[in-house]
C-alpha cells in the first residue's frame, strides 16, 4: 500500500483519525500495529483512537445492521471497542459534510454495540449534534484505586454499561487521583475486558465535572460514552426525573446528556474536522 487517505478532527478534544475505506479495499484488517503508528502523537498523525469509515456490509461486524455505515472504532493501542461517543459524532460530522448522508434526517451508524442515531441540530452538516445513545444497564458497585505520590487511594465506583464497560467513583476534588499515568485498578472478575474509569465530582444541580482514563487510550481529554455513564450514576444518585439536562464538563469541553422516560441515554455536543490529507504511514 502506498499512500491512503484520512482525515483528522475531534469531539471535545478527544481526538481521532479517519480512515475513508467505504469498500474494506484499502485497509484490509487494519492491525494494531498501524492504528498504533497513525495514532502516535510524535511520529504519526496522532489521536485517541482510529474510526475506519465502512459500509456495513463489507465488514462482519456490521453486516444485517440496518445502517449504510459503520463506524470501525479502534483505541491508540489497536485494541477494539464496541462504542465511542465523541467518535460517532466525528464520523456523522463528516459523512454529512462530504455529503454521504442527508442532515435533514435521522442518521443511522452501525458500531459493535449496534445502531446509533444521529440527529443533525437545523438539519445542518455544520449543526450540533446529537446520538441516541441506547439503553444504559446500571450493574454492581465494586472498588477502583490508584496510587498517587506512593500512597494507595481507593474509591467505591458504580459499574455503567453503556455498550462499553465504565467506572464511575465519586471523588472530592478531581486533583485527589493525580497525574493518571498509569490505569486505575480494577476488579478483573468484574471487568474482563478492561474498563474505562470516570472520576467525578459536583459541579451544581444537574451539573458534574469529571476526568476519565480510558481503557486502550489512557487520560483523555474527553469521553462521550463516559460522559454519558457519569450522568446515569450522578441521576440515579440524585433520583433525578428522567428527561433532566445534565452538563457534563471534561478537561475538553463540555457534553449535554439526558436519561429520557423510555430509558435512552441522549448525548448532544460538538464535532470538528481540523484536517485531511493523505499519509503513508
Ligand atoms: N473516547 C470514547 C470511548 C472510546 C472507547 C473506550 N476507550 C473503550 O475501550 O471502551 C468515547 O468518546 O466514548
Amino acid at each position: 500500500m502506498d499512500s491512503y487517505p484520512f482525515l483528522k478532527g475531534h469531539g471535545t478534544e478527544n481526538d481521532f483519525v479517519l480512515l475513508p475505506d467505504h469498500d474494506g479495499t484499502v485497509h484490509g484488517e487494519l492491525g494494531a500495529e498501524r492504528v498504533r503508528a497513525l495514532c502516535d502523537r510524535r511520529a504519526g498523525i496522532g489521536g485517541d483512537g482510529v474510526l475506519r469509515v465502512i459500509r456495513t456490509e463489507q465488514i462482519d461486524a456490521g453486516r444485517g445492521q440496518p445502517a449504510e455505515w459503520f463506524m470501525d472504532y479502534r483505541n491508540a493501542d489497536g485494541s477494539l471497542s464496541e462504542m465511542c461517543g465523541n467518535g460517532i459524532r466525528l464520523f456523522g460530522r463528516h459523512l454529512a459534510l462530504d455529503g454521504l448522508v442527508d442532515p435533514a434526517q435521522p442518521v443511522p451508524i452501525g458500531t459493535r454495540d449496534g445502531i446509533k442515531t444521529l440527529t443533525f441540530a437545523g438539519g445542518r452538516a455544520d449543526g450540533e449534534i446529537t446520538v441516541d445513545m441506547g439503553t444504559p444497564k446500571v450493574l454492581e458497585e465494586t472498588e477502583v484505586s490508584v496510587v498517587v505520590a506512593g500512597v494507595e487511594r481507593r474509591w467505591p465506583a458504580l459499574h455503567v454499561d453503556m455498550g462499553n464497560p465504565h467506572a464511575v467513583a465519586w471523588v472530592d476534588d478531581l486533583s485527589d487521583v493525580g497525574p493518571l499515568h498509569d490505569a486505575p485498578v480494577h476488579d478483573d472478575a468484574v471487568y474482563p475486558d478492561g474498563v474505562n474509569v470516570e472520576f467525578v465530582v459536583r459541579r451544581g444541580p444537574a451539573h458534574v465535572a469529571m476526568r476519565v482514563h480510558e481503557r486502550g487510550s489512557g487520560e483523555t481529554r474527553s469521553c462521550g460514552t463516559g460522559a454519558c455513564a457519569v450522568m446515569v450514576a450522578a441521576a440515579f444518585a440524585d433520583d433525578a426525573a428522567r428527561d433532566t439536562d445534565y452538563r457534563i464538563d471534561l478537561p475538553g469541553g463540555s457534553l449535554r446528556v439526558s436519561w429520557t422516560a423510555d430509558d435512552r441515554v441522549l448525548m448532544t455536543g460538538p464535532a470538528v474536522l481540523v484536517a485531511r490529507g493523505s499519509t503513508d504511514l
